[in-house]
């Protein structure tokens, strides 16, 4: 077991170089199932569910190596295994993202079911329901759903309940290899999604309007190989522009996309910072105290769940009093008695966090209960007094790649060490 170690007081300052976006390599990485030839990735981030994304499509009889720094081949093959197993989809709930894949390929898919998870509840139904509209039978038995197709998939009109991200991509990866026309109405329009489309599109698949409410994908008969490069990750940009704010820096993001950050870019301009962008970076440059901001979370293009818990961190160190309500998942609020260790004043009523800025945190020994509350307990370390240690931080090593030496370059003082005997005896 690992820790991070921080001590607070150190002001940001100085450029970082943005990787490639989990949330976008993690379809792309389980959509290279499709193809029939090899698919090269680049500009996959080196995170731990990377890591769990190859061992599955390993256990699945589909080979990868490694051509660079951040790049793979998937030898992609037709015959493989269909069986995703309890002890890797456990580890991360993206895994779920094999099922359209393997069943429109293969006629036949055995996925663990991820279970809840710390931010909520976080069910597969709306997934299950679209490929049953396309022809699937489905049994969940034995924490398993266990899916076959007679014969190919046949395209469907699929309203959606809800705005299901992954739903949206485990349906729109299923239509590729249908018979006929697939219409997702009430899609997801995160820029992942775009960027999956856009991947499947250069290995021969016919899908359009990704981006809109309404994705149309017109199903062919196989994928063929070829290159892509993974988007930017818009979490990690804001992630880092926030802890800049946060200590009174000055940083320069640079490898990424400032036009999928534009609510995020709203709030910290709100908050007093001063932005600056151009094609593919971003510049914050502090003007003092941040002030506190009111945040409403929802799905793109407005603010994203994945950056409440890092302005929470932020309001807590703010001017005034500011609330971030959370509507996308309904236990994402774990930082918030992490923080309060640290000295902030939250208070919790239902989906709503109202938090009243304080002069000073002071560090304390905190723990990571999901990937973005980890976020959270690092900047609100690196502006505390003394010293903060962030135990559990496995969650943080499957969303951000080598954060400690990213934050370290940019003039934080933050190590990762190993926890001792007795701390690892309290671990649960
Ligand atoms: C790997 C990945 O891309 N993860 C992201 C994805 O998660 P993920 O795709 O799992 O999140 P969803 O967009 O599906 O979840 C949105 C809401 O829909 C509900 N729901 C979802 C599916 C379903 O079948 N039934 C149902 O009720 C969920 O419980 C949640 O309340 O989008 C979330 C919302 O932007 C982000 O926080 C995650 O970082
Ligand atoms: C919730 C997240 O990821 P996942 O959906 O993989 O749990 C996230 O990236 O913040």
């Amino acid at each position: 077991m690992e820790k991070l170690v921080i001590r607070g007081g150190h002001r940001l300052s100085g450029e970082v170089a943005i990787s490639g976006a989990k949330n976008a390599a993690l379809p792309i990485i389980l959509g290279a199932i499709l193809a029939e030839d090899d698919v090269i990735i680049e500009n996959v981030p080196r995170l731990q569910d990377v890591e769990t994304s190859f061992e599955l499509l390993h256990q699945l009889g589909i080979p990868h190596t490694r051509e660079g720094e951040h790049s793979y081949r998937i030898r992609a093959c037709r015959e493989h295994g269909c069986v995703a197993p309890y002890e890797l989809v456990k580890t991360m709930r993206a895994s779920v993202l094999v099922l359209g894949p393997l069943l429109t390929k293969c006629g036949h898919a055995e996925v663990s079911l991820p279970g809840g998870c710390a931010i909520g509840a976080r069910p597969v139904d709306l997934h299950i329901q679209g490929l049953r509209q396309m022809g699937a039978t489905i049994v969940v038995e034995n924490g398993y759903i266990k899916a076959t197709t007679n014969g190919r998939l046949t395209g469907a009109h699929l309203l959606m309940d809800t705005v299901s991200v992954t739903g949206t991509e485990n349906l729109m990866m299923a239509a590729t290899l249908a018979e006929g026309v697939t219409v997702i109405e009430n899609a997801a329009r995160e820029p992942e999604v775009i960027d999956l489309a856009r991947f499947l599109n250069t290995l021969g698949a016919d899908i359009r309007n990704a981006g809109t409410d309404t994705i149309e994908i017109h199903g062919v008969e196989r994928l063929h190989g070829g290159r892509y490069k993974v988007m930017p990750d818009r979490i990690e940009t804001g992630t880092f522009l926030v802890a800049a704010l946060a200590t009174q820096g000055h940083v320069r993001c640079t490898d990424t996309d400032p036009r999928m950050l534009d609510a995020v870019l709203k709030k910290l301009t709100e908050a007093g910072a001063q932005i600056e962008r151009g094609e593919n970076w971003i510049e914050l440059r502090s003007q003092g105290r941040a002030k506190a901001v009111n945040i409403v979370t929802a799905p793109h293009p407005a603010f994203p769940t994945d950056m409440q818990a890092q302005f929470t961190a932020l309001n807590s160190i703010a001017s005034g009093t500011g609330f971030i309500r959370e509507t996308i998942f309904e236990n994402r609020f774990m930082h918030v008695p992490e923080l309060r260790r640290m000295g902030a004043e939250i208070d919790l009523e239902g989906n709503t966090a109202i938090c009243t800025g304080v002069d000073r945190l002071t560090g304390a020994q905190v723990m990571c209960t999901d990937l973005r509350a980890s976020a959270s307990l690092v900047i609100a370390g690196m502006v505390a007094e003394g010293v903060t240690e962030v135990e559990r931080i496995y969650h943080i090593d499957r969303g951000y790649e080598e954060i400690e030496h990213k934050l370290g370059r940019l003039g934080a003082d933050i190590e990762r060490a190993k926890m001792d005997k007795s701390e690892k005896d309290e671990e649960i």
